[in-house]
């Protein structure tokens, strides 16, 4: 029996919400310390079988038998009938790419999966800690219980594709571009066909590389792949000839924050529909160009300058640590007169006008009025560079960038009331390989 063990991190969009649909432009993705984690297990069998426990979630289980259809593709079919539309396309889709490669994927494979705090609500649950390894239980099924928007299924996703694929490739190791690349591709189809769409990608990205500055591939890669069910398809084939011999044309440079600085988000509570919000936008972009489009790039220029200035700061904090401590004392005092922390406040103040005219012109909340407000209070607040509404914004968080002594967290002001400060920090890294003695004790 060999077992190895996985973890993907959660994200946030920074800057780049929207725009980074779009191939053309270029995104902030933060990493998160909330992590997803994959223990597997596996031993030769005659048959494939795959079990998927997630017993953080009143034990919900998918057990997979694997049917073989005429043109030879391999179909997982869950034996109770329970649905786990990511659970399913990323087994059928690693399973046809190993297939279709002429790997052994007979075994018999037990994968279980434990899912950090920051990701669903805490409400009525349990924790449970091992000396290494923290999980909260909860009494109710995965569908039931309410996220917080750091991107559950691409981590799903990302681990689930990692513990199957080390069972197939023997020298699987997280270290390895190549490999990590692998497990990327996989990963953005699976998820892709169990969303039901294409989205930007960002989330499985920085799952899979952790905090990136990411373009996103071109939609119609995994528009192109044939249906499963097509007549006379080899389905693997495709998989194969998409996830290993295509090139993506897209980009993932690691960042890192300036030193001495960290990223705090709010959990705001109420929550939007991603879907709904992205519908809006682009019929607000459609019916208005071409001013929309120098609408958009209004936001680049904002977008760019950000980033832009953000590698200024950690070039200084290389090369001029005196200089850099001094801009440090800036943020501190709430006094900002260097270029670089003038350039980041307004580049994020221009986004933000820019999403709030949209807001108005597309009748769509992104920014909505008490974002607005909160957003306002915030940066008013000593220790804190800038903050934005990530991802699609709406009502669910806010971000911060903020000195390491900022204490925010620990403000009385009364416009903080509805705001839940998320135990999490930016993390550097995507995929890693975990001992698997730290889920001892967890079932
Ligand atoms: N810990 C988990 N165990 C099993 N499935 C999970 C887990 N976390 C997320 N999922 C799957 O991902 C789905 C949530 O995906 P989605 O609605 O896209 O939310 P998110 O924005 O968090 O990715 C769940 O319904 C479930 O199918
Ligand atoms: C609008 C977007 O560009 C960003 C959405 O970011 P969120 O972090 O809000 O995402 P979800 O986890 O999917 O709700 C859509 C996209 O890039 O796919």
């Amino acid at each position: 029996m060999i077992q190895r063990a996985f973890s993907a991190p959660g994200k946030a969009l920074l800057v780049g919400g929207y725009l980074v649909l779009d191939q053309e432009y270029e995104s902030y993705v933060v990493a998160l310390s909330s992590r997803m984690h994959s223990v597997v297990e596996s031993k030769p069998s005659d048959e494939i079988k795959v079990k998927v426990i997630s017993s953080q979630f009143n034990n919900d289980t998918w057990e997979y038998s694997i049917l073989k259809n005429s043109a030879g593709n391999l179909k997982p079919l869950e034996i109770n009938g329970l649905k786990n539309p990511f659970v399913e396309k990323t087994i059928l889709n690693v399973l046809n790419f190993f297939n279709a490669k002429k790997s052994n994927v007979n075994y018999e494979i037990t994968i279980k999966i434990f899912s950090d705090p920051g990701f669903h609500s805490e409400n009525e649950s349990k924790v449970m800690f091992n000396g290494k390894k923290k999980f909260n239980f909860h009494k109710k099924t995965i569908t039931n219980v309410p996220k917080t928007g750091l991107g559950s299924s691409a981590c799903l996703v990302t681990v689930l594709t990692s513990a199957l694929v080390s069972v197939f490739l023997n020298d699987f190791n997280v270290n390895n571009e190549e490999n990590l690349s692998l497990i990327h591709n996989l990963a953005q189809v699976a998820h892709c066909q169990a969303q039901g769409k294409v989205g930007s990608g960002f989330d499985v990205a920085a799952a899979t590389f952790g905090s990136i500055l990411y373009q996103r591939f071109s939609a119609d890669l995994i528009n192109s792949l044939p249906s499963f069910e097509d007549e006379g398809i080899n389905y693997g084939e495709h998989v194969l000839n998409l996830v290993n011999n295509t090139d993506w044309h897209f980009t993932h440079h690691r960042i890192q924050l300036p030193k001495g600085l960290r990223l705090i988000m709010g959990d705001v509570n109420t929550g939007s529909e991603t879907t709904k919000l992205v519908a809006k936008v682009k019929a607000w972009y459609n019916d208005n160009m071409p001013e929309s489009l120098n609408v958009y790039k209004s936001i680049n220029d904002g977008n760019s300058k950000f980033i832009s200035s953000l590698t200024i700061m950690n070039e200084l904090a290389g090369s001029n640590v005196e200089e850099y401590n001094l801009i440090l004392k800036e943020i501190e005092q709430g006094e900002f007169k260097h270029k670089v922390l003038t350039d980041i406040s307004e580049s994020i103040l221009k986004i933000r006008s820019n999403f709030r005219n949209i807001s108005k012109e597309g009748s769509v909340d992104i920014e909505p009025a008490v974002q607005t407000e909160l957003l306002n209070n915030v940066i008013k607040q000593r220790g804190v560079l800038t903050a934005m509404i990530p991802g699609a914004g709406g009502y669910d968080a806010i971000s911060i960038i903020a000195t390491n002594d900022c204490n925010i967290k620990k403000s009385s002001d009364s416009s903080f009331e509805n705001v839940t400060f998320l135990d999490l920090k930016q993390e550097n890294f995507g995929l890693l390989e975990e001992e698997t003695s730290s889920y001892d004790s967890f079932t």
